[in-house]
Parts: C-alpha cells; sequence; structure tokens
C-alpha cells in the first residue's frame, strides 16, 4: 500500500526554503512520489533539501551572471583588448611566447601538447641524435622521433602573465562559425583565437608586448628562411591565400658557387632595390616598385640555391608559386599577388614549362579585362623584343606572332620544347607527370602578365622567375620592368669544381660523423647507450672502412686540399657537368676526398656515356613530336 500524503511541511518549517510541491514537482518530475517514498520509509522531508539545492543553484547563476556583468562593464571602461586570429603569423608567434613563458614558470597546470614535425621538430631532433642510431649503426627514424618532446602551448580559457610590470590576461577561445575563415581539414584544422587584455584606456602595452614577441620570435628563428606556398584548394574556402609551409635553415650565399661578378652583382642590385630609402625613389620618378629577375640556366646549376641564398641575406620570406598547378585560375593568381607582404621574394619556377599560351587560343576564354590586355601586350612584345635584340640576348630573334601567322610548325617547336622539358635530366618532384600540354592550363600569359604588373598593393617585392629554356619565353614576360636583371646559370667550369670540392671537405668537420656504419665504434662518437651497444656488435672493434675514411680527413691540410681540389679540377672537363652532377659524386665520398679524387676519371666516362643516350633519346622524342605534327599537316 502506498504511503499516504504527507502534504506540505509549511507548518513544521516556514519560511525561505519552503518552495510550495506543485514548483517542485514543476521543476523535478517525479518528486511528489520520491517525496512520498521518503517520508514513508526514511521519515524524511526531501523538500527542505531540495529546496536549499535549487536556492544555493539560483544565488550562484546569479553571482555568475552578475560577475560577467560587472567584468563586462569593468572591461569596456578599464580594459582595452587586441585580437589575434589563427592565420595570422602572430597566432604562433604569441603561443610560442606564451609556452616558452608559461612553461619556465611552472604557474600553469593545464596546457596542450603537440606532436612536433617537419622542420619545427629539427632542434629537438638534434638532442635526439645519440639515440638514433640502431646497434648495428643503423639510423632509425622511429627510434628518433619517439625522443622529440612535444610542444607545449597554452589550452583554452582566460590565463595572465606579468611582462614588464603589467598584467595581460590572455584568452584563447574558438572562433564562432560565421567567424571562420578555413573549412576544417581531416578535423585538424582549428579556428582559434587569441584575446589579449590589458588594464588601461590604450591598448599600447600590448602593442610593446606585441613588439618583444615578434622580436623573440625573430631572434628563435634567425637564420631560417621561411617558405610559403598557395594554400592548397582543398584546404581553403577561397583560391588565392598563402600558406606557410616551411622553415629551411638560411642558405649562406658563399655555398652558392657562381661567378663572382653575377653574385654581387644581384647582391647590390636587390640592396639597393630594398634600401627603406629607395620606395621614395621610385615613387617621385613614377616608376612602380618593383624589381624583377630572370635566373635562366640547365636544371641543377644553383637558379633555386641562389634565389634562397638571397632570401637568407636579406632575411625576406619566399612565396613561391606553381604555373603548373592545375587548379590554380588567374583569379588566384592575382589574389596570391595581391596577398604579398610590403618585402619578399615570389619565386615562379620553371616559367618556360608552365605551358602558357601565347597567342589568342586561352584569351578567347579569358575574361574581358584579360581581352584588353592581349591588345596591350602586342607593343609590348615588340619593345621587349627590341630590347632583347639589342642585348643579343637568346630569343631575340624570335619576331612575335600574330594568331594567324601559327602553324603546325610553331605547334611541332612548342612539343619539341615540351618534350625537352620532360626529358631534363635530374628532374624529380610531382609535377614532372605532367606533360607541358596539360599543365598550367589555369594561367595564359596575358594572365601571368596581369598578376605580376598588378595593382600597387604588391609593391616592394623581388620577382625571381627561373628557367632551363630562356629561348622559350615570350619577351613580354622578360621586357624591362617585368625582369630588370638576368642571371645567367652555366655548367661547371674547371674554377667551380674546384670551389665545390674544397667547399665539401673543408666543412667536413660538420659532417655527420655517425652516417658512416660503424663510425661510432672507432671512440669518435659521443657517448651513449647506442655506442656501447655498437661496441659489442662490433667485437674486435674494427668496423669495415671506418677508419680509412676518417684518416682521409684528419690528415688532410688545407694545402693537402687545395691541391687535391686542383688535380679532382683538372679531371672535369669544362662546361658539361652541372654543379649538382659534381656535387652528387662528391656526396657519394663525404669524408674521402682521395676516394673521390681516384673515382673522378671513372666517373667522368660514365657519366658522359649516360648524358650522350639521353640526348639520343631526346633527340628521338623530339624527331618523332615533328614527325606527329607533320603527319597531322600532311
Ligand atoms: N652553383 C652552385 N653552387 C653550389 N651548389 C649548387 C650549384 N648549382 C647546383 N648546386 C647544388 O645542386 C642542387 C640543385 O641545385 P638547384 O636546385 O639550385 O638547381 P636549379 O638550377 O635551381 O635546378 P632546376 O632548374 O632544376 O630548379 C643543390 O643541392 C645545390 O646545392
Amino acid at each position: 500500500m502506498p504511503p499516504p500524503m504527507t502534504g506540505t511541511n509549511s507548518t513544521e518549517l516556514p519560511g525561505l526554503t519552503d518552495l510550495p510541491p506543485n514548483i517542485l514537482e514543476a521543476l523535478i518530475p517525479g518528486y511528489s512520489i520520491i517525496s512520498r517514498y521518503a517520508s514513508a520509509y526514511f521519515g524524511l522531508d526531501i523538500s527542505i533539501f531540495v529546496s536549499i539545492g535549487i536556492i544555493l543553484f539560483a544565488v550562484s547563476k546569479g553571482g555568475q551572471y552578475l560577475y560577467a556583468q560587472l567584468m563586462r562593464v569593468f572591461e569596456s571602461l578599464f580594459m582595452s583588448s587586441v585580437f589575434i586570429d589563427e592565420h595570422d603569423d602572430l597566432f604562433d608567434m604569441v603561443m610560442g611566447w606564451l609556452a616558452a613563458h608559461q612553461m619556465s614558470s611552472s604557474r600553469n597546470r593545464k596546457m596542450r601538447a603537440k606532436t612536433q614535425s617537419g622542420a619545427k621538430a629539427g632542434d629537438a631532433y638534434d638532442d635526439a641524435a645519440d639515440d638514433a642510431l640502431d646497434e648495428n649503426g643503423m639510423f632509425d627514424f622511429a627510434r628518433w622521433s619517439a625522443r622529440t618532446p612535444p610542444r607545449f602551448e597554452p589550452y583554452y580559457g582566460r590565463q595572465f602573465v606579468w611582462h614588464n610590470g603589467n598584467i595581460f590576461w590572455f584568452k584563447r577561445s574558438k572562433l564562432n562559425e560565421g567567424q571562420r575563415v578555413q573549412v576544417s581539414f581531416n578535423n585538424q584544422a582549428e579556428d582559434d583565437l587569441i584575446q589579449l587584455d590589458c588594464i588601461g584606456r590604450s591598448i599600447d602595452p600590448i602593442k610593446d608586448l606585441l613588439r618583444t614577441v615578434r622580436v623573440w620570435s625573430l631572434t628563435r628563428t634567425g637564420g631560417t628562411t621561411t617558405i610559403r606556398h598557395p594554400t592548397p584548394k582543398d584546404r581553403a574556402r577561397w583560391g588565392g591565400t598563402w600558406s606557410k609551409t616551411s622553415f629551411r635553415p638560411s642558405r649562406p650565399m658563399d655555398t652558392v658557387i657562381l661567378d663572382a661578378e653575377q653574385k654581387s652583382m644581384i647582391i647590390n642590385d636587390m640592396n639597393e632595390y630594398l634600401h627603406p630609402a629607395s620606395p621614395k625613389w621610385y615613387a617621385t620618378r613614377g616608376i612602380p616598385y618593383r624589381r624583377g629577375y630572370l635566373f635562366h640556366g640547365p636544371p641543377g646549376t644553383g637558379k633555386t640555391s641562389l634565389s634562397f641564398a638571397l632570401a637568407g641575406i636579406f632575411g625576406l620570406e619566399i612565396y613561391a608559386i606553381s604555373l603548373q598547378e592545375p587548379t590554380m585560375t588567374e583569379g588566384d593568381l592575382m589574389q596570391l599577388f595581391n596577398g604579398l607582404p610590403r618585402r619578399c621574394i615570389v619565386l615562379l619556377e620553371d616559367v618556360d614549362a608552365a605551358g602558357l599560351v601565347r597567342d589568342g587560343a586561352s584569351d578567347e576564354k579569358s575574361t574581358d579585362g584579360k581581352k584588353k590586355r592581349q591588345g596591350k601586350d602586342r607593343p609590348e612584345i615588340a619593345a621587349g623584343d627590341e630590347a632583347a635584340k639589342k642585348d643579343g640576348k637568346p630569343g631575340s630573334d624570335e619576331k612575335p606572332k600574330k594568331e594567324e601567322e601559327y602553324t603546325l610548325k610553331d605547334l611541332a617547336k612548342e612539343l619539341k620544347a615540351v618534350s625537352a622539358t620532360n626529358n631534363r635530366a635530374g628532374r624529380g618532384g610531382p609535377n614532372n607527370n605532367n606533360n607541358g600540354t596539360s599543365a598550367g592550363i589555369g594561367i595564359s600569359l596575358s594572365g601571368l602578365l596581369n598578376a605580376i604588373d598588378g595593382v600597387a598593393t604588391h609593391e616592394g617585392r623581388v620577382l625571381i622567375m627561373t628557367t632551363n629554356h630562356p629561348e622559350n619565353l615570350d619577351p613580354a614576360l622578360v621586357r624591362p620592368g617585368r625582369v630588370d636583371r638576368k642571371v645567367e646559370f652555366r655548367l661547371a667550369m674547371k674554377e667551380q669544381v674546384r670551389e665545390l670540392f674544397t667547399r665539401m671537405y673543408a666543412a667536413s668537420e660538420t659532417a655527420p660523423e655517425k652516417l658512416r656504419i660503424g663510425g661510432a665504434a672507432n671512440g669518435t662518437a659521443k657517448k651513449g647507450p647506442i655506442t656501447e651497444k655498437k661496441k659489442t656488435a662490433e667485437p674486435n672493434g674494427q668496423p669495415k672502412g671506418a677508419d680509412a675514411s676518417k684518416d682521409q680527413l684528419s690528415s688532410l691540410s688545407r694545402s693537402d686540399l687545395e691541391e687535391l681540389a686542383a688535380e679532382f679540377a683538372a679531371h672535369v672537363p669544362d662546361d658539361t657537368f652541372t654543379p649538382a652532377e659534381v656535387q652528387n659524386l662528391l656526396m657519394r665520398h663525404k669524408t674521402e676526398p682521395r676516394t673521390a679524387l681516384a673515382k673522378v676519371e671513372e666517373w667522368v666516362k660514365a657519366t658522359l656515356e649516360e648524358k650522350e643516350k639521353q640526348n639520343d633519346v631526346n633527340e628521338d622524342n623530339e624527331q618523332e613530336a615533328e614527325n606527329r605534327a607533320n603527319g597531322h599537316a600532311g
């Protein structure tokens, strides 16, 4: 039999906690039954507990609301804020700075741990190098990366930091759906926001803090070059935005072996251009403040290397665009150029292989604006051609043709260039699968010129275009104003070979000692668990070949090295091999200059034979392309 209803307790406990049961029933479904059972079996009136609970809840909520309101009023009256979006470079800088400061103070008990990857992990990897080799002296990446500590950064929520006697509140939160710039990719990309607050009615202290953070961050990344690429289409909501893709150690200029005159010409020219007084000089003369260079020459002669070395000495970031990217449209390209910072290097590699359409074919498909450009191009082509003729530059004897003048012969010529491009020795990379006809379908010549000339927003940039076939470039693309200086990269001469040799072995004290299998066992490696294991693995302590190669370097004086270099260079014919090819031979004998010298003659012979074979294949391909074109014509 159910217990009888006890009614209210109003007579027993009147007051604040005495809420009418019908209200309690409305708030807690089934309240009356629970209360009846509690009263019948335990003699307990739970309404008092429930009422107290509800009152405490209401008070706390009210308090919270009041606090939030007061804080809002306080913030609006007495605090200043700066917001930083995750897509801004400052976001990472602030995160890094906060992590470094909070970690050191060990005040923070909530951090987010992130596995370090790519170049960011480099420093940490160095510390783990001792444990990177297995018992046989073989490099083990899994072991190496397992030693890499994660990166810690502040978690969501509000924290405070002290800096220069000021207190700053830092709040990391997620952006609302409506505020997002990017769509999430594999759930990895999150759109976060940092809010930095300080007390006072001015954001000056925050500006100061951000200045400190920038300086801190730049000194930390000093000696590295940042490379950015267009954000992949599947990551960006719209095309034409830049992503920071990698860092690499700045390449010292003296590691690029190039004719000294050309090198100093380009450095001086760029230095003059980048001088803070230059923009005004250009402006007063009505000249657009832009500078363009064309680096041309066979693959593997140092065009990319020089671009990176220049970025290193001038502290510029590299913005690399591949015109062969099939999904890139002219609109994206324009957007990318418009999104450049005040000073940077824009690297357009292999502009010849981009399959830029020279005549109206693509422009018919283009928008009105581009058609206009096509009409405007003609005098420029002629002017550029004239200039090129005067310079005696390659390609100068090629007159621009009208659309109707294009014959199948021209098609054959273009196919030839394409097949030459595809057969370039030593080329690698994903774009190699693109043949020239399908490459760069999104970008026409006029589209590229539009982007390069663009609006004033990307003034200050340095444009470097590289090509293996300058003769295939349209004169409009390389006319003065778009290309101000040309640097020719040639196959290596004896002097260059000598320098490459000297550079390789003079720096040998920093060569990766342990890369030689068993190198640690001869006692030269740092002490560590692996060294011990290796000793057991090689009971007689005589790993194969290690001592022999070490001796070649330890007994090498500077004059010996120069002698060896001269002898080595004497065996390498001038103007035949690229610096990359010579470097490849030297790298096979990283610590053995004498072995490299002993092998050079054999290498020259074998490489020449290989080149001969490659040339035959290229010629066959060209012939085939020409036959095909003639067949069509017939
Ligand atoms: N002049 C040079 N001085 C020093 N190293 C060089 C030089 N030329 C090439 N190398 C070496 O050869 C490799 C390839 O060089 P790099 O990528 O700069 O050539 P590239 O001319 O840009 O080739 P591509 O036209 O294929 O892009 C690099 O490792 C570089 O160190």
